[in-house]
């Protein structure tokens, strides 16, 4: 696809920012390694009306050159592609974007940064839930994924308790995810999860 539409003006006085109406909307599909959210993003992608793009934060952790990293810097590589992922999500939603975001919130200070970030009322936090048992079994036959990975993340992804919506990928396929997260969002209640968050977490600031 081409990168212009059409060529702009090669006066720079007379060049305007393009005035993209904000007020797209995210999806924040939140759960641990193997728990499906990158199959129920691809199912949106193809299910929902107008333009969308999935932002995966492991396409972020793809863009990082080959260099080993040493084990005690590992934490801070992965915190700082985080923090960066945070802020390219919420430039994307800045430009107008509607944006389905896959992202386990497997630490509390991802939520936090994200609720600073985010417009409230534009984000649905979606939890992705699926069983201990068939996580780890996802993740033996996938074999791409460190094995123990979903477990560790499996007490801190949801522990904030309040989502938008859930679904249990273990009971529906991720069309049927999609198909009802899609109907979710055609009436959606407010305030919104993310609304919520910010009074009770952040009321003390
Ligand atoms: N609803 C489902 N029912 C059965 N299997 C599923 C379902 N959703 C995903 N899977 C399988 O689980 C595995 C992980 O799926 P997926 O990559 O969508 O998860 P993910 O949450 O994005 O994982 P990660 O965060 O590790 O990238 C895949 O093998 C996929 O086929």
């Amino acid at each position: 696809m081409a990168a212009e539409a059409a060529p702009g003006t090669a006066e720079p006085a007379r060049a305007r920012i393009p005035d993209t109406v904000a007020g797209g909307t995210t999806i924040l599909l939140n759960g641990t390694s193997s728990s499906g959210k990158s199959s129920i993003a691809q199912a949106l992608l193809g299910l929902l009306d107008g333009t969308w793009f999935h932002m995966p934060v492991d396409a972020f952790h793809a863009m990082r050159c080959n260099r080993p990293i040493a084990d005690e810097d590992l934490q801070a590589e992965i915190d700082r592609t985080s923090k960066g992922f945070h802020r390219a999500v919420a430039g994307m939603a800045a430009g107008g974007n509607n944006l389905i975001v896959d992202y386990p919130l497997s630490r509390r200070w991802r939520l936090l940064d994200l609720l600073d970030l985010l417009v409230l009322e534009d984000t649905a936090l979606i939890a992705v839930r699926c069983p201990l048992p068939e996580l780890e079994r996802r993740e033996r036959e996938r074999g791409d994924r460190q094995l123990g990975l979903a477990a560790m993340q499996y007490d801190e992804v949801h522990s904030h308790a309040l989502h938008d919506f859930d679904v249990d990928t273990s009971l529906l396929t991720p069309e049927q995810c999609a198909l009802r997260i899609r109907d979710f969002l055609s009436d959606r209640p407010r305030p919104t999860a993310f609304e919520r968050l910010r009074q009770t977490l952040r009321s003390s600031d």
